[in-house]
């Protein structure tokens, strides 16, 4: 599913109605009997909800989309009271002054507000809990919002309500997920003919409860394509690692993990065991001198294991070995000094095939000094920073990057002519090819120590089977598997992560867990095939 900003979305309302014929009124009237067969099957039959929908009218055409739903309700036989917020005001659309009519000639009880107490006491007075439907500020939200509604918002927040938000929750702005003083804070959300990104970033994510698109007729031509979408199944693809039941080990690729410093271990075996997990044909560890042991004492039979080098220039390390692997994670554990930043920059340099770039080696790197060597690279670098990690390594602040993930996204991507995954409540994927992907499935199970090392761990084992072409200078078979390897990494982990939540429950679950659970993931994305 595309995700849209605000002039993309302009954009296309302007060519259905220019080139196709398609009018506002027609989108309203579809938001209208979409929105009511949303909020009837979904909400009010689920709830056995009978009182009265409590509809919140602003004066654009995010308000004429409430009312139009409104209708509809009504006209199947709930009960629905709207409050027009502005009642006197002169400066409402024409879709809204029309749809007003509609509302009050069909049935909706209107209630026009004068002052806010009006408001404040029907919430205080009837004890029910709500269903209420924000129909106040959509696209067309401009900061700072005015005292009134403050109090407006507050009020419903404050409520017991169940809310439903049209098209994204009033106080948010929908291309950056910015909030005012403060936002409707919804339980769900009709996103109209495409999600936005603010629905995605920040405070958006945090008020926009669910997101639920609703089709409201715009051509199909109209609403593919572009440069950002979410991370679905249909993204990930079916086709990706078919298994070839001749195969022998070899066939299925070789995962070198690079990491684990004395006491980090763990974080080189989780990564490893990811690789292992994914179908990797072979994985090896290696590890400093120092850590050896506790490495080899903790991780599984299947691994085999080496020694990073203590200098980039000993002659006698794994790391001159670099031949025998199809993919390398670098980082887990890995420890943050200058021997790593050196064995980090020495890997990127010498090994002809694809570098994932975890943790610790995003750590000792620097956008503005290393972009030089990421971009002249000849073969895939896929870095896995969080949000944290993202901003030390482009010298931003976390605020900063929080507020406009994508752009900075975008940018560092451009700069080193790597793939980006930035990790977070929501994962934000970009792509050399100037693709964003959105892995939206919060899920605060992940958020424990050694979730980011089986990601790495998974990446590299998925790109360690989809082997260089080397006849072909060592450029990468093909960047479409590329991406789609990397997709279905980022869908594996997250579902992974799912399943092992409703298991053990959002505290209990760990890393492992989600290792555990890799095999019902890819059953799940219907990637079978892949064991
Ligand atoms: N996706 C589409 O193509 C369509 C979306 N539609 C819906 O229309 C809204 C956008 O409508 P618009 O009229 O442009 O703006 P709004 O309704 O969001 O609000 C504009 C209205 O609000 C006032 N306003 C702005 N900021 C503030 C503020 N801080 N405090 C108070 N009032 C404010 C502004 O002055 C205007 O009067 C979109 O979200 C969809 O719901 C249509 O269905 C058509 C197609
Ligand atoms: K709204």
């Amino acid at each position: 599913m595309r995700v849209v900003d605000i002039n993309e979305m302009k954009e296309i309302e302007k060519v259905a109605i220019e080139e196709y014929g398609f009018t506002e009124s027609l989108i309203i009237e579809n938001v209208g009997t979409r929105g009511a067969d949303f909020i009837e099957d979904s909400i009010l039959e689920e709830l056995d909800y009978v009182g009265e929908i409590v509809l919140l009218v602003g004066r654009g055409n995010n308000a004429a989309d409430g009312l139009a739903i409104s209708r509809n309700l009504v006209n199947r036989g709930h009960r629905v009271r709207a409050f027009i917020l502005f009642p006197d005001d002169d400066q409402s659309s024409e879709e809204q002054q029309k749809q007003v009519h509609l509302a009050k000639s069909y049935g909706v009880r209107i209630n026009e507000v004068k002052n806010i107490n009006q408001v404040q006491s029907y919430f205080e007075e009837t004890q029910d809990s709500y269903v209420v439907i924000d129909a106040v500020l959509g696209t067309g939200f401009k900061l700072p919002l005015s005292q009134y509604l403050f109090e407006l918002f507050n009020c419903v927040n404050n409520s017991k309500s169940i809310t439903i938000a049209v098209d994204i929750p009033s106080g948010i702005t929908a291309n950056i997920g910015a909030k005012s003083s403060v936002a409707i804070s919804a339980d769900f959300t009709l996103a109209i003919g495409l999600p936005k990104t603010g629905h995605y970033i920040d405070e958006g994510a945090r008020h926009s409860g669910q997101v639920l698109t609703l089709d409201v007729g715009f051509p199909k031509a109209l609403i593919s394509g572009g440069d950002k979408a979410l991370l679905t199944s249909d993204v990930i693809g079916h086709t990706f690692g078919a298994r070839n039941k001749f195969a022998h080990k070899n066939t299925f690729g070789h995962t070198l993990v690079v990491g684990g410093s004395p006491g980090l271990t763990g974080a080189c075996i989780m990564a490893s065991n990811g690789a292992l997990k994914v179908g990797t044909g072979l994985v090896t560890a290696a590890t400093w001198k120092e850590s050896y042991y506790e490495l080899t004492g903790r991780s599984l039979p299947e691994v085999m294991t080496g020694l990073i080098p203590s200098s980039a220039k000993d002659k006698e390390s794994i790391i001159n070995e670099l031949d025998r692997y199809d993919a390398v994670v670098i980082g887990p554990g890995l420890g943050v000094n200058e021997t790593s930043r050196d064995i980090v920059i020495e890997l990127l340099s010498q090994f002809a095939g694809p570098v994932v770039v975890d943790a610790d080696a995003i750590k000792v790197l620097d956008l503005s000094k290393d972009s030089e060597l990421l971009h002249t690279r000849k073969y895939p670098t896929i870095f896995t920073p969080h949000m944290g990690e993202f901003a030390k390594f482009t010298g931003a602040s976390v605020d900063e990057v929080l507020q406009r993930p994508i752009d900075y996204l975008k940018e560092v991507v451009d700069r080193t002519n790597s793939c980006f995954i930035m990790k977070g409540p929501c994962s934000f994927l970009g792509f050399p090819n100037g693709n964003v992907f959105i892995n939206y499935y919060p899920n605060d199970g992940m958020a424990t120590g050694g979730s980011g090392d089986v990601l790495a761990g998974i990446l590299g084992g998925l790109l360690a089977q989809n082997p260089l072409d080397r006849n072909q200078s060592g450029i990468f078979m093909d960047k479409t598997m590329l991406y789609q390897a990397i997709c279905l990494g980022v869908g594996a982990h997250t579902v992974a992560g799912k399943i092992a939540a409703k298991k053990y429950g959002v505290r209990a679950m760990t890393a492992t867990s989600i290792i555990e659970h890799l095999s019902d993931a890819f059953q799940e994305l219907n990637e079978d095939d892949i064991y």
